[in-house]
């Protein structure tokens, strides 16, 4: 049976300045040591990166902070609450999200529907779960996500099915269903990849518009040039651990870190 979340388990404290604290974190793969006892802090407000060549474990600590895979050592608290243990559904509770590579709508649905559906995750009984929201009329929900939508500047795209849509839009849509979930810290996985310049200009806005909110952001993203347009701070990971922290006109003169580029194709 699906269990109900409720939205009053755990209420993110507005007291812990940081939006995540990870520390001494460690997980393997059949023997692989994916990460290697990291600890790094986002401080709220602070928009970061999560950088390293392919294979780093950017991804892994994504999976790990939103409870896809249980850690083998080490804490992770998100605004100020441990989520080390917590199952990955309550999580968002705490008021952590997260965006995928590959977008997670679903094409058939329309814009409206899609967003519906990221808000039931704030369900607070099964009742509420389970009620279709075209039998409630007015519905806040759906009130909120066309509010959200004409925030975000996409209300035209409301009704639209998902799958006519350019993908730099479905891209910030993901954005707006991640926001309506509660969420006052989005991790992104590699938010650019796959946009042309104008849909880059336009989620660089999008995300800006986010961070004036007080939305805390950590970026995993290959493209400097937009790491360094948003974000204040850069963490460096290489084979599962840091090896720099700071803001990218420093890390990336890093002798460490331009070891870990050589014989890729990307720059730091
Ligand atoms: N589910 C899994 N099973 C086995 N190995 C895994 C799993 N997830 C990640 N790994 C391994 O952990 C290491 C880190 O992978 P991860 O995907 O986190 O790197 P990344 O920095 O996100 O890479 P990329 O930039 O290519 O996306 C790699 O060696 C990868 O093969």
């Amino acid at each position: 049976m699906t269990a109900a979340i409720s939205s009053t388990a755990v209420s993110p404290t507005a007291i812990s300045p940081k939006a995540l604290a990870i520390s001494g974190m460690s997980k393997s793969f059949a023997g692989v040591r994916a990460i290697r006892d990291l600890s790094f802090t986002v401080p709220k407000g602070v928009t970061t990166a999560l950088i390293g060549p392919n294979g780093a474990g950017k991804t892994t600590v994504f999976n790990l902070v939103s409870g896809v895979y249980g850690v083998d050592a080490g804490r992770i608290e998100v605004n100020g609450v441990d989520v080390t243990r917590m199952p990955s559904r309550r999580r968002i509770t705490t008021g952590v999200a997260r965006s995928f590579q590959n977008i997670r709508l679903m094409a058939h649905l329309s814009v409206l529907e899609n967003l519906l559906v990221g808000q039931h995750v704030r369900a607070s009984s099964l009742g509420a779960l389970f009620t279709p929201y075209r039998l409630v009329p007015g519905h806040r929900w759906k009130r909120e996500a066309r509010e959200a939508l004409e925030e975000s500047g996409l209300g035209r795209y409301a009704d639209e099915t998902v799958a006519a849509l350019p993908y730099g839009v479905r891209k910030r849509i993901d954005l707006v269903r991640a926001t309506l979930a509660g969420a006052n810290l989005l991790m992104l996985d590699e938010p650019a990849a796959g946009l042309n310049p104008s849909e880059t200009n336009a989620l660089r806005d999008h995300l800006k518009a986010l961070m004036a909110k007080g939305i805390t952001l950590l970026v995993v993203e290959h493209d400097m040039h937009f790491v360094e347009s948003i974000c204040e701070n850069v963490v460096v990971l290489n084979f599962g651990e840091k090896i720099a922290e700071g803001p990218l006109s420093r890390v990336r003169q890093d002798p460490k870190v331009r070891e870990a580029y050589i014989g890729t194709d990307e720059e730091a």
